[in-house]
């Protein structure tokens, strides 16, 4: 596991042909495109955290039953800065850099001083999004790059900043069946207010460079006030239904002090992201017609989300399923000093981070005002989770556990915001990196495994089948890495029904452990 994480893997711009064992389907055509940190160390200088490290493009091309491969990192300015020093000169999540030492010190003070809300890096490393025709590499800042399918290279840099006030947006948006791109963000301290915005990107005209140029561009759906001017809540995604957006305010925060003076405190942006257990987790619905934040304070004990899995609406229901944690060690969990540890440290080092569970809320959209209050509320048939009416309009909700373990959630995104029934995802075992990949059945509560030794899963991406009938009917695709030198790493494509292996596309190029990504059909 140590040697894993922190080296450099070397890109692979040039198609490498994949050497393929077992069935592809032949109606498999298009582009699995991923990101992730590929680079942890530049000349002397090291990231301290894996979610730092430059960002690795990577991608399996199906065309005509051949699978070629291909990777390049992402030529954003903080590369090309880092690479022009040969060192860490620009600060990412887990790592704060410095000017060169040697500068005189007035550089060193003026430098400081420039660095209030300071300007972020646009090592876009987390995902990749959709705006219409175009793609993006997406990390959490305001910053994203437009990136070309086909040669993985890098262009436009595209500052949110210019189209709506955002200083921080998720790498998780939502996508709408008419090519609309949905994404949340948070604009800090703008005339003094610190907000969460809901924005809607419609899918920009081909060959418009800039983000969704076409009129009338980016649209605030709705902004919803932080409880707290400088300690908004940190949020990586959202849940989005037919008619609802769901926005979970965590008991997470973002310290925006600490944020603006981390740098010359010498402290990284990750120590500035605070967990305040006795606070509540509020949940708001947001109507996607009104635009109005539903009225009903909706809440629950404090938890950390990272990834929404879905969200639906049932008889005046709106249920979402989230990947939830009972506290806030998970990012401290991915520290490059941590994750080098052997096995044994490692273990007993990783039973003291709170593992994920997959939770399932069903909140009540109408009640009778006249009901008793700590009458539970949820009407809805056979659900665990409750809703008891509280005073002053507030409901206390508790989840129903749907399954342990489980982290990477993904769905076929045919049924995103309606009734569903299956979740793909990797699971967990006392360490953050997935072992397995395995699918969840809602309905009877099963679930399907896959594993091999010396094999490290990513997040598994649902590809519906072209004549598909049921949920289930399509392929997972799950670039693995192999740690056994004697193994080549390849592209496992299963039967999303059956969960059986169709075949493997072996690849004799350095592959990645990557975080997340898109499939691209051919058109
Ligand atoms: C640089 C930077 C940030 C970066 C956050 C990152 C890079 C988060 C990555 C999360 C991942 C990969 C989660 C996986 O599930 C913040 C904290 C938003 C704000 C301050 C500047
Ligand atoms: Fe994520």
């Amino acid at each position: 596991m140590q040697s894993f994480f922190g080296n450099n893997r070397r890109e692979s711009p040039k198609p490498v042909k994949a050497q393929i064992r077992g069935e592809i389907p032949k109606w498999l055509q298009g582009t699995l495109i991923r990101n992730g940190p590929g680079m942890h160390k530049i000349g002397d200088t090291v990231y301290n955290h894996w979610f730092d490290g430059m960002a690795l493009l990577h991608s399996f091309t199906f065309k005509d039953g051949e699978i070629f491969y291909r990777s390049k990192y992402l030529r954003s300015d903080t590369y090309r800065s880092n690479m022009e020093a040969n060192r860490i000169v620009v600060s990412e999540f887990g790592t704060m850099a410095y000017p060169d030492p040697c500068k005189n010190i007035f550089a060193k003070a003026f430098s400081y001083l420039s660095h209030t809300i300071p300007d972020f890096t646009d090592n876009c490393l987390i995902n990749i999004i959709r705006c219409g025709e175009d793609l993006y590499a997406s990390t959490e800042t305001n910053y994203i790059r437009k990136i070309d399918l086909e040669t993985l290279e890098t262009n436009e840099k595209v500052d949110y900043r210019k189209y709506v006030a955002l200083n921080l947006a998720t790498s998780h948006p939502h996508y709408d069946t008419n090519g609309n791109t949905y994404n949340m963000g948070t604009s800090i301290g703008d005339k003094g207010k610190t907000k969460y915005q809901i924005i809607k990107i419609p899918q920009s005209k081909p060959g418009n460079s800039e983000l969704g140029l076409a009129t009338p561009g980016v649209l605030v759906i709705c902004s919803i006030p932080s409880r707290s001017l400088l300690r908004p809540s940190y949020f990586h995604s959202f849940g989005m239904t037919e008619n609802y957006i769901v926005f979970i305010e965590q008991p997470f925060k973002l310290d925006i002090l600490k944020l603006a003076t981390a740098y010359f405190r010498g402290v990284n942006w990750a120590s500035c992201l605070g967990w305040y257990p006795n606070d509540k987790t509020y949940i708001h619905l947001i109507d996607r017609e009104t635009k109005k934040i539903l009225s009903t304070k909706y809440y629950t004990d404090a938890l950390v989300v990272y990834h929404h899995v879905n969200a639906y609406e049932e008889d005046g229901h709106v249920i979402f399923d989230i990947v939830a944690y009972n506290d806030n060690s998970l990012y401290d969990m991915f520290y490059l000093k941590i994750l080098k540890l052997d096995d044994a440290a490692f273990e007993k080092q990783g039973k003291t981070f709170s593992s994920p569970s997959c939770r399932r809320f069903v909140i009540p959209l109408q009640h009778d005002k006249n009901v008793e209050l700590g009458t539970n509320i949820v009407t809805l048939e056979n659900t665990t989770a409750s809703a008891l009416k509280e005073k002053d309009g507030y409901v206390y909700c508790k989840p129903e556990i749907l399954f342990e373990g489980i982290e990477l959630p993904r769905i076929n995104y045919d049924y995103n915001g309606k009734k569903y029934r299956y979740i793909y995802a990797s699971k967990v075992q006392w360490r953050p990196v997935p072992t397995k990949i395995i699918k969840c059945d809602i309905l009877t509560k099963t679930c399907y495994e896959w594993r091999e030794d010396h094999c490290w899963p990513a997040e598994p991406v649902f590809v519906r089948a072209p004549e598909a009938k049921e949920e289930d009917d399509g392929v997972l695709l799950s670039s693995i890495v192999s740690s056994d030198p004697k193994t080549s790493s390849f592209l496992l494509v299963l039967d999303a029904k059956t969960f059986k292996e169709l075949g493997r596309a072996s690849v004799t190029a350095d592959i990645h452990l990557d975080l997340h990504g898109l499939f691209i059909p051919e058109k």
